[in-house]
This record gives C-alpha cells, sequence and structure tokens, in this order.
C-alpha cells in the first residue's frame, strides 16, 4: 500500500481512458488491471448530461477519477478546468497537463509550475504532468504537488521510458512519490519503471490499442507486481566482467 495525497492506494497501475474502441472495452480493461485511479480528460465529459456515458462505466466503489486537464495551454484555461472537474466529479484531485504544442504534447515547465502553486493553495491534489527534469521536481514539490508524474516518451508514443537516466536521479531526490507517464508501450517498459523505484505507472495507449485490451491490461498489472517485488528485494548490481555463479571447489590438482 503507498499514500498520495489523501488515498491510501494497493495498486501501482493508473489508467488512461482514452482510445479504446468502446465504453465497454475500457471498463473491462480498466477492472481487469486492478487499478484504483483513472484518468479522464475532463474535455471527454459531457458536462450537461446527468448520466455521462464514460462515467456511467467508470462508477466502481474500488477506482478513483483522476480528471486531467488535457487540452489546457497555459495557467488561465487549466485552472478554469480544474473548478469545473471539482463541481462536477465531486474530486479535488487532479492530473494537470499543460501542453500548448500539439505536435509533441511536450507539457510546458513554466505555466505547470505556476498552475501547481494556484491550485495547490485552492485545496486541489495536484499531479503535474512533465517532462523528465529532476530540478522542475523540486520546484514542483516546494509548490505544493501531491506527485511527480515524469514522461518515458511522448504521449501515445508507445517507446517506452527514453527519459530513464533522468527519471533515476528524479526517484533518487523525490521527497513525494513518482508516477512515470506516458510513452510506456510494453508490460516490460512498466516493470523497469518499477524496478528503478518509481511508486506508480500510468499508461493508456499500450492498453487501449492493443489486440486484447483486456488481456493487456492484465499483462501490465502482472509487469508492474514483479517490477515492484524486484525493487523491494534489490536488484545484484551489474559486473563488467564474467563472475563465475558457482566457486571453483573441485577438479583442482598439484
Ligand atoms: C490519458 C493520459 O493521461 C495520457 O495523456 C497519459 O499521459 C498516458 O500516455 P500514454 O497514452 O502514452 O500511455
Amino acid at each position: 500500500m503507498f499514500k498520495i495525497g489523501d488515498k491510501t492506494l494497493t495498486s501501482r497501475l493508473f489508467l488512461g481512458t482514452g482510445k479504446f474502441g468502446s465504453n465497454l472495452e475500457m471498463e473491462d480493461a480498466i477492472l481487469a488491471s486492478g487499478s484504483e485511479l483513472v484518468t479522464v480528460a475532463l474535455k471527454r465529459i459531457d458536462l450537461e448530461t446527468e448520466t455521462d456515458a464514460i462515467l456511467s462505466h467508470l462508477q466502481h466503489p474500488n477506482i478513483h477519477l483522476l480528471p486531467n486537464t488535457s487540452g489546457a495551454r497555459n495557467v488561465k484555461e487549466a485552472v478554469f478546468a480544474a473548478q469545473l472537474a471539482r463541481e462536477a466529479l465531486e474530486t479535488n484531485w487532479l492530473k494537470l497537463e499543460i501542453h500548448p504544442d500539439p505536435k509533441y504534447l511536450m507539457p510546458d515547465p513554466i505555466e505547470t509550475l505556476k498552475a501547481t502553486e494556484e491550485l495547490a493553495k485552492l485545496g486541489f491534489f495536484v499531479l503535474p504532468y512533465i517532462h523528465a527534469d529532476p530540478v522542475l521536481c523540486k520546484h514542483l514539490e516546494n509548490a505544493g504537488t501531491s506527485a511527480v508524474m515524469p514522461l518515458g516518451s511522448p504521449i501515445g508514443s508507445n517507446k517506452g521510458l527514453k527519459t530513464i537516466d533522468f527519471l533515476e536521479i528524479i526517484i533518487e531526490q523525490s521527497n513525494v512519490p513518482v508516477i512515470v507517464d506516458a510513452g510506456i508501450g510494453a508490460p516490460s517498459d512498466a516493470a523497469k519503471a518499477m524496478e528503478i523505484g518509481a511508486d506508480a505507472v500510468l499508461v493508456n495507449t499500450a492498453i487501449a490499442v492493443a489486440g486484447n485490451p483486456k488481456l493487456m491490461a492484465e499483462a501490465f498489472k502482472e509487469a508492474v507486481i514483479a517490477g515492484r517485488k524486484a525493487f523491494e528485494a534489490r536488484i545484484a548490481n551489474q559486473q563488467n566482467y564474467a563472475v563465475a555463479s558457482s566457486p571453483l571447489t573441485s577438479f583442482l590438482y598439484d
């Protein structure tokens, strides 16, 4: 079990809700993943309809919603989206995403820092999506962030942990949970993130566009558990030369 903000969670796998073939397929995959925290883009929710199609598939006792501000291009838009989310979904948890560039969806570090400061003061538990920048992570901690969400590679790219050296520095220095988010393309990427000591991972595309999303969600669930166990068991050091697995005790004669 681990804690983020005011919640204690068991599953270290968080899921996104975009790109699934249908809401039913999404629901099946989420349930198979064992995830307790699921992010949903505020722009996808129909705030006018009382029973929004996507939300009705996310209403399960163990699943917490993490609204995100995907589409926001600056502090003003992100804070507006956050307040709408709090009102509509009755949660003060927020995945803060500010990415003005539609081609690479790179998070804007300056706007993200300013928005985190403002939203934390407004009582939000802010989980900002950021580049894997250790210095920015420290500034976010000072601004009152509840976690940091550094990217492995661009959203939806499935390229895995391209930023691994910087993720390791962030994990070493962080006083808040580190959730590796974006670009995780295969269960082995998720396992690797957990092996280096990430507190959790967030996965969307790799599960949603898999041939069998439910089965892939199960594979991610197992990979995250295995990676965490390996981290807790402490992985053996690498060596530059061969080291015999069995000491030489026989075949010796003078
Ligand atoms: C849904 C969500 O929050 C995504 O923006 C997130 O960053 C996941 O990225 P992938 O789709 O690459 O897993």
